[in-house]
């Protein structure tokens, strides 16, 4: 059995350096000089539009995919100088199922444990755990050829566990699937990150990186354009947040008179113009349950009322906007 050293034990799960991958033939890089580190314990998200990136970074942290130029270490190990190690302490669940078909789910599980040197009453212990886990008991005998597509999802996130990973990288893990098993998903993301695995997931859907992300990277042709926690990102883009307000104006009153009488209070004011009454927009940054209050004086003031309020929140889709100019898909 391969002996692993404790190497990286308390440092960062993965650290990323000048990272650059250009595949040959092509004229420009894929990836393109990106660093980041993701902390130990944490759900880390890639998101970015197709194109961006993200599934090559994954392949060069998974030691699928040689670097151009940069190092990574994953738990400790340079991926690139000692591959065999760095496998024994990651795991990949891929983007398309790469289970052995004419196999049953359960040796699927047992035959990677083995490969990685999981003794076999540990192996066979794990498989039955795990299946039961991830909903499968009662269909570890089944060919993986007769599983649905999210049951295949769940075999492939089981055998990504079988020889318990310090990290678990996931390519686009609910791409595909349906709302249902989107959830289970999720749950199992979050069950990994209870139990202090690392999680290292590409999407390009921005609700689940918000959702189950510890921190954002946002990616775009091969380049890194922000990192933060989900919070942060959204916090920092300027004139995002935004109040909605129904207003029933005062007769003699003009939906001019009103909006100028509401300008000071937000950076920008707009007037809805498909609602049956006075709907404006107002565009601030932070927070836009706070100005209900004032806007509600403001309209007083007119002897205007404020007949309805809904809040909008600035979503990671306005901060890729506002990064790129472009809608994520
Ligand atoms: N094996 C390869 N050979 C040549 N070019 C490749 C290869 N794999 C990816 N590319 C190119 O590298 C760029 C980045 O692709 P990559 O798959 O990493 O992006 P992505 O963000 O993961 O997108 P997707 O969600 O579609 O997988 C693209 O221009 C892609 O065409």
């Amino acid at each position: 059995m391969a002996v692993v050293d404790a190497g990286g034990e308390g440092g960062a799960a993965v650290e990323v350096s000048d990272l650059v991958k250009r595949y040959p033939g092509r004229p420009a890089n894929a990836v393109d000089g990106i660093s980041f580190t993701v902390h130990r314990g944490e759900v880390f998200g890639l998101l970015g539009p197709n194109g961006a990136g993200k599934t090559t970074t994954l392949g060069v942290l998974t030691t699928r995919v040689l670097p151009t130029s940069g190092t990574v270490t994953v738990a400790g190990v340079d991926v690139a100088a000692d591959p065999v190690t760095a496998r024994s302490r990651l795991s990949v669940v891929p983007q398309r199922s790469n289970l052995d078909r004419a196999l049953t789910a359960r040796q699927n599980l047992v035959f990677h444990a083995a490969y990685h040197g999981v003794g076999r009453a540990e192996r066979n212990r794990r498989a039955d755990a795990l299946l039961e886990q991830l909903g499968l008991s009662g269909r570890g005998g089944d060919k993986v050829d007769d599983y649905s597509g999210g049951m295949a999802q769940r075999l492939l996130i089981a055998r990504a566990l079988m020889h318990a990973p310090q990290v678990v990288f996931l390519d686009e893990p609910s791409t595909g699937l349906d709302p249902q098993a989107r959830l289970f998903v999720w749950d199992r993301v979050r069950e990994l990150r209870a139990g202090g695995v690392t999680v290292v997931l590409t999407t390009h859907d921005m609700d689940e990186a918000a959702t189950l992300s510890d921190r954002v990277g946002i990616m775009d042709s091969g380049r890194l354009l922000a990192l933060d926690t989900p919070a942060a990102l959204t916090r920092a883009l300027p004139g995002s947040a935004t109040l909605d307000i129904d207003v029933e104006r005062a007769d003699g009153d003009t939906d001019e008179a009103v909006l100028a009488a509401l300008a000071p209070l937000a950076e920008r004011v707009e007037q809805v113009t498909d609602a049956a009454g006075l709907r404006a927009r107002l565009y601030l940054s932070g927070d836009a349950a706070a100005l209900v209050g004032p806007v509600s004086e403001a309209l007083g003031a007119r002897r205007a009322r404020l007949t309805g309020v809904r809040i909008g929140e600035p979503s990671l889709e306005d901060v890729f906007l506002s990064l790129t100019g472009r809608e994520l898909r």
